[in-house]
């Protein structure tokens, strides 16, 4: 059987998979730009970074499956930065209080032909209107650091969600539904 390889440095990731029973042969990391571009919405800049994060990594593994993915928060037609700074947190949350917003998480697998296949999910979420206490108590937990518009949900951020209709998994980073549907159709899956 061929390898599988996750062009991803997100340990969820990682986790998410084992979930679904499934162990990559290893593990390498795209680095690229994800600056958006002009007018980008948010849905088709996670599917052009997931494709390109699969892409770049499968270059250099000719003979695997490559699986990339990429999770973007959407408020409107705003893309949200992927926190890496407090006061970016802050500007999201400031922004995510209290209205719906959307997050897009895209996966690619490209195999070993060269051939990508693509899916993405989409999940809404709604946040309660977040007191300046909230928000600097959530800000001092530190969670916020790398996530895309500076939440986790899988920690204390869920608290202030009233709302959540999509996947739970999307929403860390990978869907696990699109993901096993992906796998499954290359053959992947025991
Ligand atoms: C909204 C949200 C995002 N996130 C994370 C998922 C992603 O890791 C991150 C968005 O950044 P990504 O660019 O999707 O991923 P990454 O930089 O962590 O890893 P790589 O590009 O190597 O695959 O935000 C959560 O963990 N929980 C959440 O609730």
């Amino acid at each position: 059987m061929s390898r599988l390889i996750l062009a991803s440095a997100s340990p969820r990731r990682l986790d998410l998979l084992a979930r679904i029973g499934v162990v990559p042969d290893a593990v390498d990391p795209a680095d690229l730009d994800e600056t958006p571009l002009k007018a980008e919405r948010p849905p088709a800049h996670a599917a052009r970074l997931a494709a390109a994060k699969a892409a770049l990594v499968a270059a250099r593994h000719p003979d695997s499956y490559v699986l990339g993915a990429d999770t973007v928060v959407g408020a409107g037609i705003r893309i949200l930065p992927k926190a890496e700074d407090e006061a970016t947190a802050r500007r999201c949350l400031t922004l995510l209080s209290g209205r719906r917003h959307r997050v897009h998480s895209a996966i690619t697998l490209v195999a070993p032909d060269g051939t990508a296949r693509h899916r993405i999910s989409t999940s809404i979420v709604a946040f309660k209107v977040l007191t300046a206490a909230e928000i600097d108590a959530y800000l001092a937990g530190g969670e916020w650091h790398g996530k895309a518009g500076g939440y986790a949900i899988q920690g204390a951020a869920e608290a202030y969600v009233r709302f959540l209709s999509g996947s739970h998994s999307g929403v860390v980073g990978l869907p696990l539904f699109e993901t096993r549907a992906l796998l499954g159709s290359a053959g992947l899956l025991g």
